[in-house]
């Protein structure tokens, strides 16, 4: 792979990555399914309201009873919310009613507690009538059997789960996640919270990829490291095959003597070389054994470009999720980039819509990039642009 443009290796790894698309159903807990996606049309297999009941506290009375007020009726039984026999009003009187239960047959409309005095024990004087099916809840009024419930493809919201609960579903049928699996190499790298040696550092990537893959809607299978010896990444591939549709590496591809993951996949089929954007210009594709194998460079910013710019995207339709599109700010300042590579700068959106740059180019700036919320796209072509100009900028 010579240097190309970021869309020619864009187009390259949509169809590496061609087969993440397909998905299959999977059915889960409706408690974890916060975030999931549905399958198909949920159809409802019940009518909601499940029965005819009480929308208030009240008297639950023959409407006819009530049209002339004040009325002092008999109150023959109490109904409170809850299991209860079906209940049949005596004609002439009132039934002490509780919001939710049932309506009594014979009762056609509910008398507020509020518009209600009790003379003495055992009856209810009605100050104020009720027409029929006032604060009457019609059994299926809300949604009928066999209804659709929540469209096939929607990211489940608590309101999805919501009715989904109240029809009586405990699962849900949901599009399966893409399995992906994130192999960080470097000899230098520790985990976090480990005491370190000199020249060793924390490994951030590991745990960045995989927090950016879950926010994409994957299902993160391993956090796998390699050292730089080519036997020991070996094994870690062959490890994560075994469960990922799609492993990402980070670090070794670009022209030092230890570039462990060019040295194993290049002799495998794999295409490494450069594409021209600035971070993330080393870059590496290879199908491994049948999984497709992303390699973004080590340095934690162009990791970061690299999944946002190449992998993103195609991991999120995968996972039913929307595309996160590139929208346009006005730059703050002036910006210069060099000629022939497509810039991915850091910058912060103001509070008048402006974009600030943040700190400089450099790929390893992992603090300014946690300050920063979109990457300033600047075409290969610009090698200059005034402050107040507009720009694209991508989301973080
Ligand atoms: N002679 C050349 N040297 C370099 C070139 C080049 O074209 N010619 N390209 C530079 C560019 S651009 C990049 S980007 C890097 C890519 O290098 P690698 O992908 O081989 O990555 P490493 O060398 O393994 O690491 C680079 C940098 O990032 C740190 N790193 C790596 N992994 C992690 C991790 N998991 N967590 C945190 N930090 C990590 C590593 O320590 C290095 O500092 O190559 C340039 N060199
Ligand atoms: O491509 Mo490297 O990512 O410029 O630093």
């Amino acid at each position: 792979m010579s240097a190309v443009s970021v869309e020619e290796h864009a187009a390259a790894v949509e169809t590496l990555l061609a087969a993440l698309g397909t998905r299959t159903e999977q059915r889960i807990p409706l408690t974890e399914a916060l975030g999931r996606v549905s399958f198909e049309d949920v159809r409802s297999p019940v009518d909601l309201p499940l029965f005819r009941n009480s929308q208030m506290d009240g008297y639950a009375v023959d409407s006819r009873s009530v049209t002339k007020t004040p009325v002092t009726l008999e109150v023959s039984t109490i109904i409170a919310a809850g299991p209860t026999e079906s209940a049949v009003l005596v004609p002439g009187s009132a039934a002490k009613i509780m919001t939710g239960a049932p309506i009594p047959e014979g009762a056609d409309t509910i008398v507020p507690v509020e518009d209600t005095t009790i003379p003495s024990a055992g009856s209810v004087t009605i100050e104020r009538g009720r027409g029929a099916g006032e604060f009457v809840r019609e059994q299926g009024s809300d949604v009928r059997v066999g209804t659709v419930l929540v469209e096939a493809g929607r990211v489940l919201e608590p309101r999805h789960i919501s009715v989904l609960a109240a029809v009586g579903f405990a699962e849900v049928d949901v599009r399966s996640r893409p399995r992906v699996a994130v192999v960080t190499t470097g000899a230098e790298l520790v985990d976090a919270g480990s005491t370190l040696t000199p020249g060793q550092i924390y490994d951030s990537n590991g745990i960045t990829l995989a927090a950016h893959l879950r926010a994409s809607g994957a299902e993160v299978v391993a956090v796998a490291r390699s050292s730089d010896d080519p036997k020991r990444f070996r094994e870690v591939l062959d490890e994560a095959r075994r469960s990922a549709e799609l492993i990402i590496t980070s670090g070794g591809v670009s022209m030092g003597d230890f570039e462990v993951v060019k040295d194993v996949l290049g002799p495998l089929g794999g295409a490494f070389g450069s594409v021209r954007m600035q971070p993330g210009g080393p870059q590496g594709m290879t199908l491994f054994d049948g999984i497709p194998v992303l390699s973004f460079p080590g340095n934690p910013v162009s990791t970061v470009v690299s999944y946002i710019m190449f992998a993103r995207n195609i991991v999120r339709r995968a996972a039913g999720l929307p595309p996160i599109l590139p929208s346009t700010a006005t730059l703050h300042e002036s910006v210069v980039s060099p000629p022939g590579r497509r810039q991915l700068l850091r910058g912060r959106l103001c509070d008048d819509g402006r974009v600030q740059l943040v700190a400089g180019p450099g790929s390893h700036l992992v603090a300014a990039l946690a300050w920063a919320d979109v990457l300033i796209d600047i075409d290969s072509e610009t090698t200059e642009l005034a402050a107040g100009s507009d720009v694209e900028v991508w989301p973080l």
